[in-house]
């Protein structure tokens, strides 16, 4: 991890990963594309992608300008904000409910109230991560600024290779330190960093087996269950040979996190609130052509995982079924 003039390694936290960096390229490098191609991450450097938010979204800017309604603000008492979906906390996969309590909650809070906690903020007090959609509610300001990235450069990025629809913007003012623990989204995501520095830490699909998500029917669905700052190597044995991928994104950088890459990303120590802006976009479609991408395969893992808890209705009887077609027979 090469430090800099920016920032050095006491600002991150140390974890045992093998990790290699994550390669970082003008945006305009013909390279990128070859990258995007076979779902590689890039961090795509000198470009204009979100230029007018780099240029002037400071806190200052964003609670005059962010719009007065509520905004979604996620409480943590520890660093972590480890996501989950409320609807799976009781779903028809899991008639009984699963027993789920969440170290973290989302409150609506106003942009004035959360600067004001940022500001007086002090060790031991809980933490927030203010995780908004940029939609319809932002002022007009922000909506100017919105339309002035470089919309020309990413939606021929999207066509070029095969992305589905942007599905959403969101907006992340985070207090440093803070982490989103790692997890893989079914979606393409271009992450544009706008103040401050983040460590990214990155996973192909095929370290599924390393990174031990929760199960399909569980809230913390698409989530490792490994703790990274104290993983538990006899549940998670194989944690111990995870190979990944890291980068340093700041003001200006726009990580390419491929769908089904696993991420852990975290505002660095000591160096102030961190802003992001991500751009989702939906999976294209996929052909089946063999042999199958580790994507395709997490992505039949899942489906496999979706049609027996709906058809046992119990989540204790896929793993008894699963051993009897796999023992004595597959393995
Ligand atoms: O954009 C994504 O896919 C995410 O996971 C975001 C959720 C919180 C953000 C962060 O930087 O901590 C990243
Ligand atoms: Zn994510």
């Amino acid at each position: 991890m090469c430090e800099n003039n920016k920032w050095d390694s006491s600002q991150i936290r140390n974890y045992d990963l093998d990790l290699q960096p994550i390669p970082r390229l003008h945006y305009k490098d013909p390279k990128v594309d070859e990258l995007m191609k076979t779902n590689q991450p890039v961090l795509l450097s000198g470009s204009n992608i979100a230029k007018p938010a780099v240029d002037k979204w400071t806190l200052e800017y964003l609670e005059e300008n962010l719009g007065k309604c509520g905004h979604t603000v996620y409480v943590s008492k520890t660093h972590k904000f480890k996501y989950f979906n409320r609807e799976k906390i009781l779903s028809k996969a899991n008639p009984k409910g699963v027993e789920f309590t969440s170290e973290t909650k989302s409150v609506e809070m106003k942009v004035s109230d959360f600067m004001k906690k940022l500001k007086e903020w002090k060790q031991g007090d809980d933490r927030l991560y203010l995780q908004q959609s940029l939609n319809s509610s932002v002022g007009s300001a922000i909506v100017k600024d919105f339309m002035g990235f470089e919309w020309r450069y990413v939606t021929e990025k999207k066509i070029r290779h095969g992305w589905g629809e942007l599905s959403a913007n969101l907006l992340f003012i985070a207090m440093e330190g803070n982490c989103t623990p790692c997890h893989y989204d079914e979606q393409e995501n271009l992450f544009a960093q706008i103040k401050g520095f983040k460590r990214c830490i990155l996973f192909p699909p095929d370290q599924f087996e390393c990174l031990y998500p929760h199960p399909v029917y569980h809230p913390h669905d698409r989530q490792s269950m490994v703790d990274f700052d104290e993983p538990d190597y006899i549940k998670f044995p194989k944690f111990k040979n995870v190979k990944g991928f890291e980068t340093v994104v700041g003001p200006g950088d726009v990580l390419y996190i491929p769908i089904y890459w696993w991420h852990h990303i975290e505002s660095l120590l000591a160096d102030g609130p961190t802003v992001t802006v991500n751009f989702w976009y939906k999976g294209g479609p996929s052909c089946l052509e063999y042999p199958l991408k580790d994507d395709q395969k997490v992505s039949i893992m899942r489906n496999v995982e979706k049609m027996l808890l709906e058809v046992l209705q119990d989540p204790k009887e896929v793993g008894p079924l699963l051993r009897t077609i796999l023992l004595g027979r597959y393995v």
